[in-house]
């Protein structure tokens, strides 16, 4: 998974890694040569009382030093724009491909865990191209090059190098071993938290409403003990690998100096050499430990490498057609023929043959029962799902052969529950049109009967609105996006219970003034109140997924018993009122 994310991800940056790779090189061969400068500054300076030597040789290691101290920082530089470059691409690359996704991929996931692979996920994997820019290279070289270079000083201390290495190497990667399965649980915890806070912060009304606090910290708490938990196991582990890294590298020294001792003492090697000896030992220690720390990385970024694939690896239910065809231009009616829809994992579809034609110039109204249908049959026309049995046409083609570009721009909804972004009245009418000017964006708000209350804002179009359109009421919103939808222009609306929040005049004012701008249009109203559509062209009611009447208001009353008892039960509910 890692490799392929690498492979995909660092191809752009071939130019920059063969750079970094030859600063690398340069750095390592650096660090390798200064401990054997030093050990003949002592045996050939200090122990000879030769200054002369002292001076050149020391001028030397620090022209060495100044070039490793320069290709170190050129190296960490370039390996931090690599990695930053990697982390916005593979963001950017989450972010289209969840863009793409049909709601049925988006539910499948979950925003809160999608969120988290575009950044904490993202974050392991552009911290192990930072580390590998720093150590891939430099690690393997110093090793070998390393025992070479103590090789040269010493062959007779070289066992030590034997024991040593396996000895760290083996101790750090079983603890490294063991902190493995705690990289998935991790990732996991990180979303647990991230859902619970969503789900407090959307939902703070109801869990103030219903005095639930107490029983949403505890569920926070279990998600954040878990993260806690298993961040401390972690933890635990790691400061484990300290003392043992200390240990070996101490005892290390130790034998060194205790057996380095004898072997000058017999005459077979000089102090100088003793100390390139050390420094070399250390050296390859270093390495070691640089390689098991990157396996450890390697091996949390390959759990948010697999995190990342699954998510650009998934491919969006809804397809682009290879040989698309255009909608033809001017009015566009829609059709659904037959269509059967079923929600993935579902037994019973919601949508069991339902057939309409919606034409230009008329208002086609929905009507029916909660959780009849209705929504998810305005759904299935945009194509936010695609049916699974029958078609929908739009100008008699059908959708799925039209790009969802040419499909789209030419509809426009008003979803049930209508999403505002951050930014102002002006920036969200826009959405519709981008090039709408002042005077459309009024025109839009006046028949949305919106403009009152958007003239008594404080700055008028560019009066803030909040994330999702918080700080308008839910009246408020809903004029806003029927706006939204009008600064469009499509050629079909969709309307889903957009005036279920609106009081009966306000809801017949804003029918009135619907009706010229709609003249050409095709509308289909999904409605709860029968006064909402007592004045559409057809009325088609809904009943468990399945057409059961359709006709005028008048024709209805006369045919549909379910339509009948639909508007007997809100007259017994208004007289009930009254
Ligand atoms: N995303 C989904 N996944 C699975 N089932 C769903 C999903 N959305 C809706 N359903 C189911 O489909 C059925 C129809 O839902 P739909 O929202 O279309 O009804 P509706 O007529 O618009 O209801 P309402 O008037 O209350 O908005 C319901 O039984 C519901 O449980």
């Amino acid at each position: 998974m890692l490799l392929r994310v690498m492979r995909d991800y660092l191809g752009p940056y071939r130019g920059p890694l063969v750079v970094l790779v030859l600063l690398q090189l340069v750095g390592t061969i650096a660090s390798l040569y200064l401990p054997s400068l030093n050990g003949r500054i002592i045996d050939e300076g200090v122990a000879k009382g030769d200054t002369g030597y002292i001076m050149s040789a020391g001028g030397w290691m620090l022209a060495v030093s100044l070039i490793q101290i320069a290709v170190t920082i050129a190296a960490t530089y370039l390996g931090a724009r690599v990695a930053a470059g990697v982390g916005r691409d593979l963001r950017a690359g989450i972010f289209a491909r969840v863009g793409d996704f049909s709601a049925q991929e988006v539910s499948r996931f979950g925003a809160p865990t999608l969120i988290s692979r575009n950044t904490n996920d993202v974050t392991q994997v552009q911290t192990v191209v930072f580390m590998g820019a720093a150590m891939m290279v430099s690690a393997p070289i110093m090793m070998v090059g390393g025992i070479v270079m103590a090789l040269r000083e010493d062959v007779g201390l070289s066992w030590l190098v034997a024991v040593a290495v396996p000895l760290l190497a083996l101790s750090v990667a079983l603890v490294i071993r063991r902190m493995i399965p705690n990289f998935r649980l991790m990732q996991e915890s990180v979303d647990w938290v991230n859902r619970v806070l969503r789900e407090q912060i959307t939902g703070i009304r109801v869990v103030r409403a219903f005095v639930r606090e107490d029983h949403e910290r505890a569920r926070f708490a279990e998600a954040n003990t878990q993260y806690t938990g298993t961040a401390l196991a972690v933890g635990r582990l790691m400061a484990l690998v300290f003392p043992i890294v200390m240990v070996i590298f101490n005892a290390s020294t130790v034998a060194v100096l205790w057996f380095g001792a004898q072997r000058v003492d017999n005459g077979q090697m000089q102090i100088g050499e003793l100390t390139a000896f050390m420094s070399y030992l250390m050296q390859i220690l270093m390495s070691v430990m640089m390689a098991t720390f990157m396996s450890m990385m390697i091996a949390r970024a390959t759990v948010s490498a697999g995190r990342i694939t699954e998510v650009l690896d998934t491919d969006s239910t809804v397809v682009q057609p290879a040989a698309p065809v255009a909608l033809p231009p001017g009015g566009t009616s829609v059709e659904l023929r037959d269509v059967v829809f079923a929600y993935p994992g579902a037994d019973v579809p919601v949508l069991q043959g339902v057939s309409l034609t919606a034409e230009p110039g008329r208002t086609t109204a929905i009507i029916g029962s909660t959780g009849s249908g209705k929504s998810t049959l305005l759904s299935v026309i945009p194509r936010l799902y695609d049916v699974t049995g029958g078609a929908v046409l739009l100008g008699g083609v059908d959708v799925r052969e039209a790009t969802l570009e040419d499909v789209w721009s030419r509809i426009g909804l008003v979803p049930q529950k209508p999403y505002l972004f951050t930014g102002t009245v002006a920036s969200n009418l826009r959405y519709g049109d981008a090039d709408a000017t002042d005077e459309e964006l009024w025109e839009a708000l006046r028949i949305a009967q919106a403009d009152d209350f958007v003239r008594a804002m404080p700055d008028g179009l560019e009066s803030a609105i909040a994330q999702g359109g918080t700080n308008v009421s839910g009246g408020q919103r809903q004029r806003l996006a029927i706006a939204r939808a009008l600064v469009a222009k499509p050629d079909v609306y969709l309307f889903d219970d957009s005036f279920s929040a609106l009081d009966l005049s306000t809801d017949a004012r804003l029918r009135a003034a619907l009706k010229p701008v709609t003249r050409h249009t095709t509308v289909i109203v999904v409605a709860q109140r029968v006064s909402t559509i007592i004045d559409a062209d057809h009325i088609v009611v809904l009943d468990d997924g399945a057409v059961v009447g359709a006709g005028t208001h008048d024709e209805l009353l006369e045919t549909c018993p379910t339509f009948v008892e639909i508007v007997e039960s809100q007259r017994s509910a208004e007289e009930a009122a009254a």
